[in-house]
């Protein structure tokens, strides 16, 4: 079988809508699955229901690794299909789609020449990027004179600069990375190296007046590539694609920026799911607070009972009482919208959760489960406590099931190894380093001793965990529980109520 590129498709008389050639007018920093199942798909919608005529040059932002991603993409021509499946009004929706959005995928490392040149042309707009929650951070070892600089938003001060020689006008930048006020925090850096690079006032000011960064809410979840269906799929598409993703149907992008934005994104013209508002964090803090909460709490017990994907926890009766332990009694009166908005919200995303047609797998999610942890749990915990005076038992137990699944010892260049207690498979603990080596020098230890480690580490948490009253004592608990009678029991626990 071929390889998917254009021509591939014409001598397959493929009939489903292509943009072979239009001027690029987005520049994306991230070539993940998450922004071509999302992003770069809103795109190719625009261009074929409301003419946006648009097409989107990747710049992978780190090295390429092994699987040399960037090289796949470019032999298919920026091309890839879609999957995305699920239930819409109650019915179910199966819709595949060739994405044509992308023209090329440029690598910062290998190509930084041709990403600074990409700054000379005039129809360039739109900057998007998801660089992951590490991605936008302040890093002051930067240079300006490095080719590139290491970090996303050094990387994108230097191509700003480069812009701003030109004369031309700046950009629309789209940040969708999940962190608090992404776009914001993205242009407080950008200024930052500016400055400290001494690149004068009039670029400061050029910035600032030319550019608009806008903080946005992503909500899709997107698993990537199908591994266990790849084979079936290329056959049934008559060419291979290497660069296949898959996600649900559900998609919503909420968007903190100026009205002008619904004229120059033709979304409304294309019945694209989204909103332009000038305050996102109600819709993010509910999102990720719920949704990724309720993943970040449950998904490491849920693997070390046994359990691989999302949708089967959804069926198990104690993971799943357990999840909705966490959303509606811990999670939910911690947040600011009312209780009926997040209830509603919650009941549609245990029912994404059961989506029959995607396999989103609990290793997957696991990936970097400590700063997860942070953002993403621990200001309901702080919350809860906050106006109850006493502890959230699912979500105190759920750190319990973090360091249980943390407890790795031998430490290689993929991760932290450790074996599953319920199916006995190794598997790969994956964060930063400085977590796996502090797993990996602290995980003989006792429990009380470990908890104590752990809930003190202040770069983990940006506070002393043990500060707060009794939450030692209730993880090492939950974690002998793990340890004596498994992580369903610990689970189960959090569910014996009147204690
Ligand atoms: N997959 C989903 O369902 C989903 C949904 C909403 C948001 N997201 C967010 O999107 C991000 C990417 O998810 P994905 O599924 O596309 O994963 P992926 O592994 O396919 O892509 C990761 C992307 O991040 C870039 N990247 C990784 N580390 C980086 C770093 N240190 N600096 C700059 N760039 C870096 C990579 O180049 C790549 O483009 C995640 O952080 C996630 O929070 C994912
Ligand atoms: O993508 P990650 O690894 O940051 O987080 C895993 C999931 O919680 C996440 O992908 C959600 O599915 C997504 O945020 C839904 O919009």
């Amino acid at each position: 079988m071929k390889t998917l590129n254009y021509e591939t498709l014409k001598q397959s008389n493929y009939e489903g809508y292509l943009l072979e050639d239009a001027p690029v007018r987005v520049l994306q920093f991230g070539e993940g699955n998450f922004m071509r199942g999302f992003v770069d798909y809103f795109i190719d919608q625009m261009n074929e229901k409301a003419g946006f005529d648009t097409k989107v040059t990747l710049v992978q932002p780190i090295s390429q690794g092994a699987f040399r991603l960037k090289d796949i993409i470019n032999e298919q021509e920026g091309l890839y299909t879609l999957y995305l499946q699920g239930f819409q009004d109650g019915q179910e929706v199966r819709e595949k789609r060739v994405i044509s959005a992308v023209k090329n995928c440029l690598n910062a490392y290998e190509d930084w020449n041709e990403v600074l040149d990409m700054a000379k042309k005039p129809d360039l707009r739109f900057i998007t990027c998801n660089t992951t929650e590490a991605g936008i951070a302040y890093d002051p070892t930067c240079q300006f004179a490095d080719a590139p600089a290491a970090s996303y938003p050094a990387k994108l001060t230097q191509f700003l600069f480069a812009r701003f020689q030109q004369q031309l006008p700046g950009f629309i930048i789209l940040a969708c990375e999940l962190i608090d006020n992404n776009g914001k925090e993205l242009e407080k850096c950008v200024l930052q190296h500016a400055k400290d690079w001494n690149l004068g006032e009039d670029f400061i000011q050029w910035i600032q007046k030319e550019n608009v960064f806008c903080s946005t809410l992503v909500d899709r979840i997107v698993t990537g590539y199908p591994r266990a269906e790849a084979d079936a799929m290329n056959a049934e598409n008559g060419y291979v694609d290497n660069t296949l993703d898959t996600g649900e149907i559900f998609g919503v992008w909420v968007i903190e920026g100026p009205q002008s934005l619904r004229d120059e994104l033709p979304f409304e013209k294309a019945g694209l799911p989204i909103i332009v508002t000038d305050d996102h964090k109600p819709y993010k803090e509910q999102k990720v607070r719920i949704l990724n909460g309720a993943h970040t709490s449950m998904v490491l017990g849920a693997f070390l009972a046994g359990q691989t994907i999302v949708r089967d926890c959804m069926y198990d009766p104690t993971i799943s009482a357990y999840m909705n332990e966490a959303i509606y009694n811990e999670i939910i009166p911690t947040l600011s919208l009312s209780k009926e908005d997040c209830e509603q919200f919650a009941k549609a995303v245990t029912e994404r959760f059961k989506n029959p047609f995607i396999d989103h797998e609990l290793l997957a999610i696991s990936l970097n489960s400590t700063a997860k942890w942070k953002a993403r749990v621990l200001p309901s915990l702080l919350g809860y406590v906050d106006k109850f005076h006493k502890l959230p038992k699912a979500l105190t137990t759920s750190l319990a099931s973090y360091i249980a699944f943390y407890r790795g010892k031998e430490l290689d260049a993929d991760g932290l190894k450790a074996v599953n207690p319920v199916t006995k498979q190794p598997y790969t603990i994956k964060d930063d380093a400085d977590v796996l080596e502090f797993f990996a020098a602290n995980s003989d230890k006792p429990n009380a001793q470990l908890v104590s480690l752990v809930l003190g580490n202040t770069s983990f948490w940006g506070q002393d965990l043990n500060a707060i009253e009794g939450l030692h004592d209730a993880v090492t608990s939950a974690l002998d529980t793990i340890d004596n009678e498994g992580a369903m029991a610990a689970m189960q626990a959090c569910l014996n109520k009147g204690e």
